[in-house]
């Protein structure tokens, strides 16, 4: 005799059968139901009309999360053909057609149906805010070309202005801790350091800064549920570019016909011109009165003496508060790490010093030893960097370490707190990431609501109990199962 398999009965392979698909149709349900949607995206593009180089970058995002939770990311950046658009105070209306091929690409890279909706800003930084002080009636024009050229594109253009010092240290500071995940989790914020070509910009959160004391440095934001006081101070005038005309105008204070500049290699020689090195509010009031109309500025290559020249750029005599930095701004205790971009990275990039495991001694050593190298082999060695660059890594890496270190009191311990950086997770560290997450209200105050559960969860979740739910059943309608008691069937 022949046991027969309990469940191998016309009833129970039925019920099986209808239970099976019941549970994938169940699960199917739920889960396409709650399936994320086809990804959409959204764009936003922002203009960095720096006082060297105006440069465009396309943000995106995914279109049903604009409602905060999304993350914004950097789809593309160019960088306009010329100088900045203050350069172009004699003739305006070319400061608006040097953007016109970063415009064209910008159409490209943006799905053509999302162009009416894509907000497009420009925000000047320090180039323009030196030629707004020199000449307003200027500073409109360019503005005017600029505008003008940015509303003919298809973009919804949402204004161009000129950013405070403040402004572009604060959202500097906001685009490199969102792009670090570090606001949305609540978790220790980095410094920011910016340096440009006519500003730089320090900004971080100090414990020991609560706004009181010089609270023209105070900047509140709540963001994600967290409150945060920022310490920012910008600095007109000390960006690398204009640091360099402040320092060759002590050297040519009495006029002289030839220039011997420690912070240039051996062998450097280059006319120039004296109306041009004036050619700037930073130092248009030392212009020597007497002087030859050009000079010979020839390197000498000693770090050491170029230390000293860049220290006299600074004014550490006077301050009115408990500490300050320099030229007598308040600046509370350092508070670190912090995230180093711009100009700051180019260089130390260039020197090869973006690793601050290097003691400050050995940094200072290599700089000794690239600043004292001929200039016939420095353009040997980088045939293909521009010369004006070129010329300028010797002063540029001694006045980014005199900066740090006797400008914002960085010492040799907190120095390794520093990275350069730049780019976080495929975004450029700069300000106009935490000017367009403002403008477009990308940041809540108060932390978004999650769902309870992540997506993958849920689904585990819902197929566990429709299992559980099809073995009660099944436990439920045993006493149907034919011959499910201890009886055998005899077959
Ligand atoms: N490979 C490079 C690229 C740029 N630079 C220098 O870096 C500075 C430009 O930094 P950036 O942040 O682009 O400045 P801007 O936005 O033009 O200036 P600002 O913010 O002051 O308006 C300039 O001094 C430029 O000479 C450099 O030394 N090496």
């Amino acid at each position: 005799m022949k046991e027969k398999n309990p469940w191998h009965t016309p009833v129970t392979i039925i019920i099986t059968v209808i239970g099976v698909i019941a549970i994938v149709a169940l699960v199917t349900v739920a889960v396409l139901q709650n399936m994320p949607l086809l990804q959409k995206y959204k764009y936003g593009i922002v203009l960095d009309a720096g006082s060297s180089h105006t440069s465009l970058y396309i943000y995106e995002w995914p279109a049903e999360k604009d409602n905060n939770t999304g993350r914004v990311e950097q789809k593309h950046s160019c960088t306009v053909d010329g100088p900045g658009i203050s350069s172009y105070a004699s003739a305006p209306p070319k400061a608006g057609e040097s953007l016109r091929a970063c415009m064209r690409e910008a159409e490209e890279w943006v799905p053509k149906k999302r162009h009416h909706e894509t907000p497009l800003y420009l925000g000047a930084t320090a180039g323009m805010r030196l030629l707004d002080m020199e000449n307003k009636v200027v500073s409109d024009k360019v503005f005017e070309a600029v505008k003008g050229a940015l509303e003919k594109s298809p973009f919804s253009y949402q204004g161009a202005r000129l950013l405070k010092g403040q402004e572009e240290g604060a959202f500097g500071w906001v685009t490199v801790n969102y792009l670090d995940d570090r606001l949305k989790q609540g978790l220790e914020t980095t410094g920011a350091l910016d340096l440009g070509g006519a500003s730089t910009q320090i900004s971080f959160v100090s414990d020991n800064y609560d706004g009181s004391e010089s609270p023209s440095n105070s900047v509140t934001f709540r963001l994600y549920g967290n409150d945060y006081t920022l310490y920012t101070h910008s600095f007109l005038c000390y960006g690398k570019d204009q640091a360099q005309r402040i320092r060759l105008a002590e050297h040519t204070q009495s006029g002289p016909k030839i220039v011997a500049d420690p912070c240039s290699h051996p062998g450097y020689s280059e006319t120039k011109k004296y109306s041009v090195l004036y050619d700037s509010p930073c130092v248009s009031d030392r212009k020597p009165q007497g002087a030859p109309e050009t000079f010979d500025h020839t390197g000498t290559g000693n770090f050491q003496e170029c230390q000293e020249v860049v220290k006299k750029v600074f004014n550490f005599t006077k301050c009115k508060y408990s500490q300050c930095s320099f030229n007598g701004v308040f600046q509370p205790i350092l508070q670190g790490p912090f995230g180093a971009f711009s100009a700051y990275y180019f260089v130390m990039d260039f020197l090869n010093l973006t690793d601050t495991s290097i003691t400050l001694e050995d940094v200072k050593e290599k700089l000794k030893l690239y600043c004292a190298t001929p200039w016939s082999q420095i353009v040997q060695q980088h045939p293909k960097t521009k010369p004006k660059y070129l010329a300028e890594y010797c002063f540029s890496g001694t006045y980014i370490l005199t900066l740090l270190i006797d400008g914002y009191n960085f010492t040799s311990v907190s120095y390794s707190d520093i990275r350069f950086i730049k780019k976080i997770k495929g975004s450029d560290a700069g300000w106009t990431l935490g000017y367009m997450l403002n403008l477009t209200n990308m940041i809540p105050a108060e932390a978004p609501d999650t769902p309870p559960l992540p997506y993958a969860g849920y689904v585990s979740i819902v197929t566990i109990i429709a299992v559980l739910i099809f073995i009660l059943f099944l436990v439920s309608v045993r006493p149907l199962w034919p011959h499910c008691s201890k009886q055998q069937q005899i077959v």
